[in-house]
């Protein structure tokens, strides 16, 4: 992903902030608050029901630009995320996966084609309808983890409940449950330029997990990571799959980490071009 795309994905969900962030993060959340408290998510038509998929994307497309000039990043994607799985974007630097994410999670509207989140097409959605499904019904995992650095960890797992306007006694005791989760119940209270990589990632998986989402959206959240530590995150991914009956969709151009997934996508110059559902998870 490339820096200018960042920085928009991270504006935009209120969610990623890097140090030199941190004070247009703080504000961001602010402004954030005053929106979405306005707007309530779509009812959500499919929970319940185990055989309709979180996410369908159907023949989607995507141009950055116009003319000769434009970058057609997707050409005709369809694809379905099965609810409780854990599925994995796979494909080279290029070929789209942060792109898909991005539409998936609302960030950006596809130049053509339809994305639905359990039963509610994303078109339908004005602007605090996008905010508040980002806000109540995706977690967003990033590669560079996107804490708050003046926050502690678990204030840090707290934000989106206080967009939420949880109480504070119930967010600070979610937040604690959410740490000892991920295996940081004794990491509470430090700051994230106290904590290591991996640390700072299970404060982001935490994070994600805080409002109860349907889909957790990862875009290669081991990158940064050396690869004893990435692969204790994707287990951890793995193992909230089942323990939070979580969906989680992964892009990831990592093919250590790809045996841990339920079903692989793989995405060659904007189009799928397999789907294998023979990784160890499945
Ligand atoms: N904002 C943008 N403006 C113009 N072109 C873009 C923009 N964002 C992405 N692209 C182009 O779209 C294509 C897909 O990019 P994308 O970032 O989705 O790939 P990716 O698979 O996520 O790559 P990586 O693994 O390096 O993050 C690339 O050709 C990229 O240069």
């Amino acid at each position: 992903m490339t820096d200018h795309q960042h920085s928009t994905a991270a504006d935009r969900s209120g969610a990623d902030a890097t140090a030199e962030d941190t004070t247009a993060e703080i504000t961001t959340a602010s402004v954030t608050t005053a929106e979405v408290t306005t707007a309530s998510a779509p009812s959500r038509t499919g929970e319940g029901d185990g055989d309709t998929p979180v996410v369908v994307v159907d023949d989607v497309h995507h141009s950055f630009g116009s003319g000769p000039q434009a970058v057609h990043a997707l050409r005709g994607v369809s694809f379905e995320v099965r609810r409780g799985e854990l599925t994995a974007l796979r494909g080279r630097s290029g070929s789209g996966k942060t792109t898909l994410l991005n539409l998936v999670g609302g960030l950006d509207t596809p130049t053509a084609g339809r994305i639905t989140l359990d039963g509610t097409d994303l078109a339908s959605l004005d602007e605090p309808g996008l905010l508040a499904l980002r806000r109540d019904r995706i977690g967003f995992v990033f590669q560079s983890f996107g804490l708050i650095p003046v926050l502690t960890a678990a204030e840090n797992v707290g934000v989106p409940m206080r967009l939420r306007r949880m109480p504070a006694k119930e967010r600070e005791e979610r937040a604690r449950t959410l740490l000892a989760l991920v295996g940081l119940a004794d990491h509470a209270e430090q700051r994230p330029g106290e904590l290591s990589g991996g640390q700072q990632q299970r404060v982001a998986v935490a994070r994600a997990l805080a409002n109860e989402p349907d889909l957790i959206i990862a875009d290669e959240p081991t990158g940064q990571l050396d690869s004893e530590t990435g692969r204790a995150i994707m287990e951890l991914l793995r193992a909230v799959v089942r323990s939070e009956s979580v969906t989680i969709l992964v892009a990831t151009h990592d093919p250590n980490l790809i045996e841990l997934a339920d079903r692989v996508v793989e995405l060659r110059d904007g189009r799928i071009v397999g789907t294998d559902t023979s990784a160890a998870g499945a």
